[in-house]
């Protein structure tokens, strides 16, 4: 895929005193499926919140050719760069389709978006269909499942023109089938959006990531493929809780083919 790809360098993020992103250099090229992961703690929300400018950083964060950072959140977002929480923020009272009007909606007036329409923008029904919502369109939103409230909020930020996804934690909470659902839409998604995501589910991690960076203590610890991540030892280390044993100390050498599984957390 063409388009804008996110370059990170040397980005660092301090809360009194404390660093919580340490000199990241993160490159992800556009149509990217990347899992940020790593322990509890690691930085990932801070570097994503450096990202969209809902923190203060220093280093250089770029989207294409554009600067963004100490640029303002919603000149950030009008530059394609969404991003979701780990609750997912839709307008419990309005069905799917409202929401989506609303989304899509900048330059509208509100009663335009929520006097019932005959016709369907092109970009309400590509993100309908795109998210499996089509039959559930006249549905409050209030009424959905979780899982479909998280695809409500996905289809929120692609009839915004989104270019880069922030996902942060998209299955948290879901069931099994949920969460394959939404891999595949993740999936469908990047074929033309870059898609980031933060992720505590390894399981999901090793089906559905193209690229992972593993953070930890606020610096890029591995980076990869899924299996050359999960055959880092730093990375085994860091999940099973060793990395900060002193180097003095006699460890059994990191089994190298263990899967990450068992850093299971979350
Ligand atoms: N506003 C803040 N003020 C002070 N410290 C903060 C603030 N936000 C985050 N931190 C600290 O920065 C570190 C990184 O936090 P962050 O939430 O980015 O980690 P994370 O990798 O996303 O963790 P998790 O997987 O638990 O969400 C943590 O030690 C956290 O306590």
């Amino acid at each position: 895929m063409s388009g804008e790809g996110l370059t990170i360098r040397d980005l660092k993020v301090t809360f009194d005193g404390f660093t919580a992103v340490d000199g990241v250099d993160l490159d992800i090229h556009p149509g990217d499926l990347r899992f940020l992961i790593g322990p509890n703690g690691a930085g990932k929300t801070t570097l994503v919140d450096a990202v969209t400018g809902l923190v203060k950083a220093t280093g250089s964060v770029r989207f294409g050719d554009q600067d963004l950072l100490g640029r303002p959140v919603q000149r950030i977002a009008r530059m394609g760069i969404g991003r979701t929480f780990q609750t997912a923020t839709v307008f419990e009272q309005l069905t799917v389709l409202q929401n989506l009007d609303i989304a899509a909606g900048a330059g509208r007036g509100v009663w335009t978006m929520l006097r019932r329409r005959k016709g369907i923008p092109d970009e309400v029904a590509k993100a309908l269909e795109t998210t499996g919502l089509t039959d559930l369109r006249d549905r409050p939103a209030g009424a959905l499942a979780h899982g479909q409230k998280q695809w409500l909020e996905i289809g929120m930020l692609l009839v915004q023109d989104v270019k880069l996804l922030l996902l942060d934690e998209p299955v948290a909470g879901m069931s099994h089938d949920e969460r394959e659902a939404t891999g595949e839409l993740l999936q469908r998604v990047s074929a033309d959006h870059t898609v980031v995501v933060i992720e505590h589910d390894m399981d999901f991690m090793r089906s559905f990531a193209r690229s992972v960076s593993v953070l930890h203590a606020g610096k890029v610890l591995s980076e990869g493929t899924v299996a050359e991540v999960q055959a880092d030892a730093k990375v085994q280390d860091v999940y099973l809780g060793r990395a900060s044993e002193p180097e003095t100390e006699e460890v059994e050498p990191a089994p190298v083919t263990m899967p990450v599984a068992v850093a299971e957390e979350a």
